[in-house]
């Protein structure tokens, strides 16, 4: 792709200003600019001088909005894998370290550890790094080969990972399957060597301003295509028979402590609250409040997904979601009832009834299948007030028969 424009800053870059020796699932390199990612290549070492350990760069895991995140090897005798993600350089971004420490507190198991924290200045300006354990993404783990209780095991972890949450006073803010993974404790155990050799080769996009004069240290030398992790979580299981899934949440970065506002409002539209998308949508609020309900909301979008296969509102924009949402809840708060006027009237069973048949292909047996059902419908309830805590849910008929199974 070759761009005629003869700028010179960075800030003023675009897509056609590059040339690309190849296109790929990379972030946006127009955000390489003063208050955005952190240009990084590999094989850069990262010091923390908080630990005074070091972290030397070896492949890509991923990127989001937010933040570039990378499969780095701490550089001391362990040569342990550690994920690093690096934050834009926004000055807001240190919440999520602080919410991850507020979480650790209660020794979650079901959350991403933090390992490290540390500030990063670069030519973009002052990042976040978060050091933490490497998980699987789970999207690309919900193949239909999955049994039902891997599926159930995952459920329970993320119910149990939520209430720990709320117990330390943290509202998540952004769940959905994308923040999700399945933790890779054999990492450790496999020579580091055999790891780099199974994962695939990085795949590298060379990021070539066409004007010379537009090369600037903001930006990184090229960008790396993430690696395939679902890939290698499935080559090291094969050979381990019956194998338990241990899922974990992560990105934090829309967290806050309950009674608090989110830095932003951000929502996956599968998982987004009822009372979020009114806010939004009918109270026209840019920032409404996202509290504990809100995140329960999110758990049942989560559990209704890894059974149905896909999302709660798949191919549904933010507007069409409401009437999405009575159909499936049944029940109408009175707030919403004068937004609702032409909606048909909400037929819940009917709603549940067509999907019952394809949620029990991912069920042990119809008795589980119509004890998911119970719980989601208890669950996804228009009224925030109405949702149990994710406590009471840990403790659901369809978790206790689950827990008498394995
Ligand atoms: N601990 C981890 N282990 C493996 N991969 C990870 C880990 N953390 C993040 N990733 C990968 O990096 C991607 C981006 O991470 P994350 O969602 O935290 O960034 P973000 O910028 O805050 O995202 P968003 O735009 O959704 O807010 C994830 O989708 C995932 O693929």
């Amino acid at each position: 792709m070759h761009g005629h424009c003869s700028l010179l800053t960075a800030t003023e870059l675009g897509p056609d200003d590059f040339h690309f020796s190849s296109m790929n699932a990379t972030e946006d390199i127009t955000r390489y600019v003063l208050g955005g990612y952190h240009p990084v290549i590999i094989g850069d070492i990262l010091r923390s001088p908080a630990s005074s350990s070091s972290y030397r760069v070896m492949h890509k895991l991923g990127f989001g909005s937010y933040a570039t995140v990378w499969l780095a090897q701490k550089t001391d005798a362990s040569r342990a894998f550690f994920a690093i993600k690096i934050t834009i350089a926004d000055g807001l971004s240190n919440r999520e370290t602080e919410c991850l420490r507020a979480v650790l507190r209660e020794c979650s198991s079901n959350i991403v550890t933090l390992a490290d924290a540390f500030e990063l200045h670069g030519p973009n300006g002052v990042h976040s790094v978060l050091v933490t354990d490497i998980v699987a993404p789970i999207l690309s783990l919900l193949s239909s080969e999955r049994s039902p209780h891997w599926r159930k095991k995952v459920a329970y972890d993320l119910t149990n990972a939520i209430a720990q949450l709320h117990a330390s006073g943290v509202v998540h803010g952004d769940l959905h399957l994308g923040n999700v993974g399945i933790s890779m404790p054999q990492l450790s155990t496999q020579d580091p060597e055999d790891v780099m050799q199974d994962l695939d080769w990085p795949e590298l996009t060379l990021v070539l301003p066409t004007d010379h004069r537009s090369a600037s240290p903001s930006l990184p030398a090229y960008v790396v295509a993430p690696c395939n992790m679902a890939a290698y979580y499935n080559k090291i299981i094969a050979g381990q028979g019956k194998h338990e899934p241990h899922a974990k949440i992560f990105d934090f970065g829309n967290a806050h402590r309950a009674g608090t506002q989110p830095t932003s409002f951000q929502c996956a539209i599968e998982a987004c609250a009822p009372e979020s998308v009114f806010a939004r949508v009918v109270e026209q609020n840019e920032n409404p409040p996202i509290e504990v309900p809100a995140d329960v909301w999110a758990l049942g979008a989560m559990i209704y997904e890894i059974f149905y296969g896909s999302s709660l509102f798949r191919g549904v924009g933010i507007r069409g979601v409401m009437s999405h949402m009575v159909s499936l809840a049944g029940a109408v708060p009175s707030q919403w009832e004068a937004h609702l006027l032409s909606a048909p009237p909400p037929d819940a069973d009917a709603w549940w009834g067509s999907r019952r048949d394809r949620l029990r292909k991912a069920c042990i047996d119809d008795q589980d299948t119509e004890a998911l059902i119970g719980l989601l419908r208890k669950v996804l309830v228009l009224d925030p007030s109405f949702r149990p805590s994710a406590k009471v849910i840990c403790r659901d008929i369809w978790f206790q028969k689950y827990r008498k199974i394995t």
